[in-house]
């Protein structure tokens, strides 16, 4: 008879009740089962708040109620609990360093939203210290494990589009700024506020996903970006930013990049076009749930001679694949992540140092911990 192998389980302590962590944990309390994930399973061990009203309160709207999930009124305490195995950090982007620098030296793994950290310095500090350590670390970018990427890749790479020439993609939202506090975290420039660190992180993924991961390209980073912000008059920060990040090395290829804050989403989600076709991928970038791919009649004839549209559809909000990659990353081993690893982090942080020096966006002095 064959053996029963037991999954994995992977005890998570999350920090904050923000918006964010209450996607996260209502989707780590999905049954992986209805995904297809035999694999692994994940527990909600702790739930940590800067008041601990707050994270009863989360606990009993979002996990109803359950008792065995601990309420902490500090994120020190979640760091500190022995039966957490990995930390959620869904604090805003200015503070991830600190709280994932503090996870990592109480010897947890990490899941840090996006954008990782304030900048690339923040960020290579916090994987220098999580490989010393023999810990995960992972930027919490979602919509790389999303089965619809995994296909557009698969598709992408197979050889018949050719190389790709141009991506566009553009994430934007209305916020309705005008009447948010200005202490709001998409205002706030102590908390990183604008459309890049917020919104950009989508558009770039599509970039790395399609240009940067392309075989032709050979791992070569960009040589070029170039970009321009537009402020907000209210508090300085970006509300509408544009760049482009030209691949020359190997490919001739380009993204041209967009995110707003003050108009709604676009109808166009991300164009990737090459000579034989294109691929469109729906809208909202950060969870399309269709793409469609056009091949020409001809190279370079725009002709559509053959189109197919792939659906996808599971249950829970689509955050639940990161979740399972990491538990199969620490069962593993594992200190990063193959499909989005620490690498494609660091250079998209760095992409955005650059936008953020071309477009004269500095954060406040003491923002940035590391420079
Ligand atoms: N992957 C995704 O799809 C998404 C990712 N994000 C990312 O998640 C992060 C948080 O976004 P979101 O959940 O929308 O934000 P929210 O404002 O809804 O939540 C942030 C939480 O962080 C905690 N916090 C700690 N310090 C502060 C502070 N000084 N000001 C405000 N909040 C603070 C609070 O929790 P408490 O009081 O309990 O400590 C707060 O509820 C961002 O980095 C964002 O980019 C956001 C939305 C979607
Ligand atoms: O990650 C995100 O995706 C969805 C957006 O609405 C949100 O502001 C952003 O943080």
């Amino acid at each position: 008879m064959a053996a029963v192998t037991q999954p994995f389980v992977l005890r998570w302590g999350i920090i904050s009740t923000g918006r964010i962590s209450m996607e996260f944990v209502k989707d780590l309390l999905v049954d992986p089962k209805t995904r297809g994930t035999e694999d692994v399973v994940h527990v909600v061990q702790t739930v940590g708040s800067r008041s601990t009203e707050k994270a009863v309160e989360f606990i009993a709207k979002y996990a109803a109620g359950d008792p065995s999930i601990s309420a902490y009124g500090t994120y020190d305490e979640v760091y500190a609990d022995k039966n957490v195995d990995a930390v959620y950090i869904g604090t805003p982007h200015t503070l991830h360093y600190e709280n994932a620098r503090d996870a990592l030296n109480a010897g947890k793994h990490v899941l840090c939203e996006k954008a990782t950290t304030s900048n690339a310095a923040e960020t290579k500090t916090l994987i220098a210290l999580a490989k010393k350590k023999g810990l995960f670390f992972m930027e919490a970018l979602w919509t790389r494990f999303h089965p619809l990427t995994l296909e557009v890749k698969k598709i992408a790479e197979e050889g018949s589009l050719g190389d790709p020439v141009v991506l566009h993609a553009d994430l934007s939202h209305d916020f309705q700024i005008e009447q948010l506090p200005l202490t709001h975290r998409m205002l706030d420039p102590h908390l990183g506020g604008g459309a890049l660190l917020d919104l950009g992180p989508y558009p770039m993924f599509w970039a790395v996903l399609a240009l940067y991961e392309h075989p032709s390209n050979k791992n070569a980073r960009p040589s070029s970006v170039s970009a321009s912000i537009v402020k907000t008059p209210i508090t300085g920060v970006d509300s509408s930013t544009s760049w482009i990040v030209t691949f020359s090395e190997h490919l001739r290829a380009q993204a041209i990049l967009s995110c707003s804050m003050t108009i709604p989403t676009a109808a166009f989600g991300a164009t990737i076009r090459y000579r034989n076709g294109n691929i469109i991928i729906g809208t909202p970038i950060f969870r399309p749930k269709t793409f469609t791919v056009q091949y020409f009649d001809k190279p370079g004839s725009g002709v559509v001679a053959r189109e197919e549209t792939k659906a996808f559809h599971y249950v829970g909000g689509g955050w639940h694949y990161e979740a399972d990659e990491v538990a199969r990353c620490i069962r593993d081993g594992k200190l990063e992540s193959n499909l989005w690893g620490h690498e494609k982090t660091i250079m998209v942080m760095e992409i955005f140092d650059e936008v953020r020096r071309q477009g004269g966006y500095k954060l406040p002095e003491g923002v940035e911990k590391v420079h």
